[in-house]
């Protein structure tokens, strides 16, 4: 089956002399969800950046369903930005049908429905919403895509504990088994029953990259577990 992400040699070079990934390889292929874990600085962002189109490779190369990462890929994947891009003066009904013009997977009536389930107010516009609420608001609107590969860049960094069970349930829900997320979060635990596969990447190289069940069964550990024996300080 052909990979929906592939990397081949690929390296990334910030200011011409600082290498944040360094000949990465990887073939993921689709209908997975990919926790992409590592410390801080360890190159995820930069990988995810790369994925969408935002930087540009020093060495090797990017393929996303077999194309270089541009306006063909971006047809095909949703992303979840680390920070917020929308306008805090638009009302979150006004966002949904600015996403359903510019993305013609975007399902309108799934975006309503989780904004329903989330308990939050369609009318209301971004700026008078709380931290959480406004990323529940952006992830809902990046799950109501249809989309072949989703990249959440840590979807549940600012939400509260009781609500990430529900969020992650919202991620399983409106998920297509055929399409693939990679999502990257410090919140292991939290994850880790909704992942298929791992990667750990140190240092922007891949240092691990197993199924889940694999390493419950090769190394008798959980995820989190194995994380802080990989990378403990
Ligand atoms: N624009 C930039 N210019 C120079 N160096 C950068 C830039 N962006 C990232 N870096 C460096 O590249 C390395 C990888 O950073 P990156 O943001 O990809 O890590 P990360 O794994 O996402 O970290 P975190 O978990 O803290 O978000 C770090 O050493 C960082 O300082």
């Amino acid at each position: 089956m052909k990979p929906i992400l592939e990397c081949k040699g690929l390296s990334k070079k910030y200011n011409n002399m600082y290498y944040a990934l360094t000949n990465l390889n990887l073939a993921l292929a689709p209908g997975q969800i990919v926790g992409l874990l590592g410390p801080n600085g360890s190159g995820k962002s930069t990988l995810i950046k790369l994925i969408n189109d935002l930087l540009v490779p020093t060495e090797g190369m990017i393929l996303v369903d077999g194309m270089t990462p541009g306006v063909e890929t971006k047809k095909i994947v949703s992303y979840l930005p680390e920070r917020s891009y929308l306008d805090p003066a638009m009302k979150i009904k006004d966002m949904i049908s600015y996403f359903a013009d510019f993305y013609e997977d975007f399902v309108t009536d799934r975006a309503c429905h989780m904004m329903t389930d989330l308990e939050i107010d369609v009318n209301a516009r971004m700026r008078t919403l709380s931290k959480g609420t406004k990323e529940k608001v952006q992830l809902a609107l990046v799950m109501s895509r249809d989309a072949r590969l989703y990249i959440l860049d840590e979807p549940i960094g600012g939400v509260d504990p009781a609500a990430r069970d529900y969020i992650l349930r919202t991620i399983l829900t409106n998920y297509n088994e055929d399409a693939t997320i990679l999502l990257s979060t410090h919140l292991i635990t939290d994850i880790e029953n909704i992942l298929d596969r791992v990667l750990f990447l140190k240092q922007g190289q891949i240092v691990l990259n197993q199924t889940v069940d694999e390493i419950r069964m090769n190394q008798g550990k959980s995820v989190d577990a194995l994380f802080r024996e990989v990378f403990r300080c």
